[in-house]
């Protein structure tokens, strides 16, 4: 079967957060179960770029509004991510070095997907699924079945994955020239209370519908910005898979970004190097819990809760942990976290900004990791530490739900809570440190989380069914 993935991220060619992984990984892992997948994205100016060799494919030209393109499509030469990758270079405005945050998103996404569909509709001969992620890609499905110029690749299955229902990719219907000519009478399914809703198109025009986890997909019929009732109306084709993590890219045993190499069997030295080293790097008590955050500084991920939870956990527990941030994203978040480390010198530390090698770092190095999200279609960052030995301390949501257990349940390795609340999180530290202070019950539990499989192969043939069907 021939699959081509259509997204705005894939690792290693620019990431900002977890689509970028899952978008770099399954297609590898749907190539081993012997089909033939690959991936198409914005050629951004990221080193990635620089770095490799390419060859052009295609060229092609389109009008969109007042604008006309010149587009290029080229592929990479030499298979180094594992599948072939195209990515779509339209002067002007791809070839930016940031992924997303200009006021030309809009624009700059449509004419993406537009170029996508053009040149599918060039190709001599078609694959089997066209494989669309998140609202950047969403629009495709209707595109391909109802704009005049590219109806002949109406017969070809498209499937959407949604990996976060929070961002839909609002336009007015000022803008509906960005579309190219469709048939009026389809208005209906661009549209979403009064404005075209990329997310809702995709949704409706996709013959089938996956979110990253089955918790999710049962949340987003009580909780989806406003699509709640298109979820429960389109429930027939929707479907909750969940995500794998690529264990090649994420391995202590071969990490090169960390500082000593372990496993299940020899962990227990050698993650505790890791964790000196950086504790050393951000003066912190390395015999002391570290209890780690990395992520987008986002409401979604109750990081505004965060500031308040660590200064409430180390006043009430005397400073008996430490803490260590990661992440980007609200810039008032962003100040609160940075303004923290002068009260609490040696018990918390933060670094502000995207950095894929401290991550490895900080899976590697940490005892805990922290995730008190409020939405979690997926996650994989839990899934992460938990190949690292690190505890996941979860909110009961989402993929999180689907992935983590608590400790103080029968076969359980995590510790979880219901609420995204300060005193729910200070509890969970709370306990975090008891469960520390057992030394033998935590190397165990370590031991165990280790050993959990959750890497792509179940999850790659579960979409592979899913498109057979
Ligand atoms: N500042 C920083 N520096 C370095 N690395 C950073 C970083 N901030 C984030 N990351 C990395 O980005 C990824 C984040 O992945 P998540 O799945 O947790 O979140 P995200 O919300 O982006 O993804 C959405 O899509 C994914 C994939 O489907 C779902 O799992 C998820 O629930 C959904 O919200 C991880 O690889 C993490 O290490």
């Amino acid at each position: 079967m021939e699959i081509i993935h259509v997204s705005a991220e894939c690792y290693p060619v620019a990431k900002a957060g977890g689509l970028g992984d899952v978008v770099g990984a399954l297609p590898k892992y749907q190539n081993n179960l012997g089909h033939i997948a690959k991936v198409v994205m914005p050629m951004y100016r990221t080193r990635f770029l620089f770095e490799n060799n390419f060859e052009v494919v295609h060229k092609g030209a389109f009008g969109l509004a007042n604008y006309w393109f010149d587009y290029t499509i080229i592929k990479e030469a030499n298979n180094v991510t594992g599948f072939d990758l195209y990515l779509v270079d339209i002067y002007g405005i791809l070839d930016r070095e940031k992924i997303y945050g200009y006021d030309d998103d809009s624009l700059r996404f449509t004419a993406f997907q537009v170029a996508v569909v053009d040149w599918l509709s060039k190709w001599n001969h078609h694959p089997d699924i066209v494989h669309v992620h998140d609202h950047q890609a969403a629009l495709i499905p209707f595109m391909m079945q109802h704009c005049y110029a590219y109806r002949h690749l109406s017969h070809i299955k498209t499937i959407l994955t949604i990996h976060n229902a929070e961002y839909q990719g609002w336009l007015g219907w000022d803008k509906s020239n960005y579309i190219p000519h469709w048939d009026p009478w389809k208005s209906g399914l661009l549209e979403w209370e009064n404005t075209i809703n990329p997310l809702a198109s995709g949704i409706k025009c996709a013959a089938k519908v996956s979110t990253v986890s089955p918790g999710y997909l049962e949340e987003l019929r009580h909780s989806a910005n406003g699509l709640e009732k298109l979820f429960e109306y389109e429930r027939g084709k929707c479907y909750g898979i969940l995500n794998g993590i690529d264990t090649d890219v994420w391995n202590p045993g071969t990490d090169v970004y960390i500082a000593e190499n372990f496993n299940a069997e020899n962990f227990k030295k050698k993650k505790f190097a890791n964790k000196k080293v950086l504790c050393d790097q951000f003066n912190l008590d390395e015999d002391k819990p570290l209890i780690v955050f990395i992520g987008r500084l986002v409401g979604e991920k109750a990081a505004d809760l965060l500031p308040s939870a660590i200064s409430d956990s180390i006043y009430h527990m005397e400073g008996k942990m430490n803490f260590l941030i990661l992440g980007s994203g609200e810039h008032w978040i962003e100040l609160q976290l940075q303004n923290l480390r002068g009260h609490f010198l040696g018990y918390y530390n933060s670094q502000i900004g995207y950095n894929e090698k401290l991550s490895h770092q900080m899976y590697a190095g940490a005892d805990f990791l922290l995730m008190p999200s409020r939405v979690e279609p997926c996650g994989l960052n839990q899934m992460y530490a938990m190949r690292y030995g690190t505890i996941p301390i979860v909110r009961n949501t989402g993929g999180l739900k689907d992935t983590v257990k608590d400790f103080g349940g029968e076969g359980g390795y995590g510790i979880c809570f219901d609420n995204a609340t300060v005193w729910d999180i200070s509890y969970s530290v709370h306990r975090a440190i008891q469960l520390y202070e057992q030394q033998e019950r935590i190397d165990e539990i370590r031991k165990q989380i280790m050993e959990i499989d959750n890497s792509w192969e179940r999850s790659a043939q579960i979409y592979i069914n899913l498109y057979n069907s």
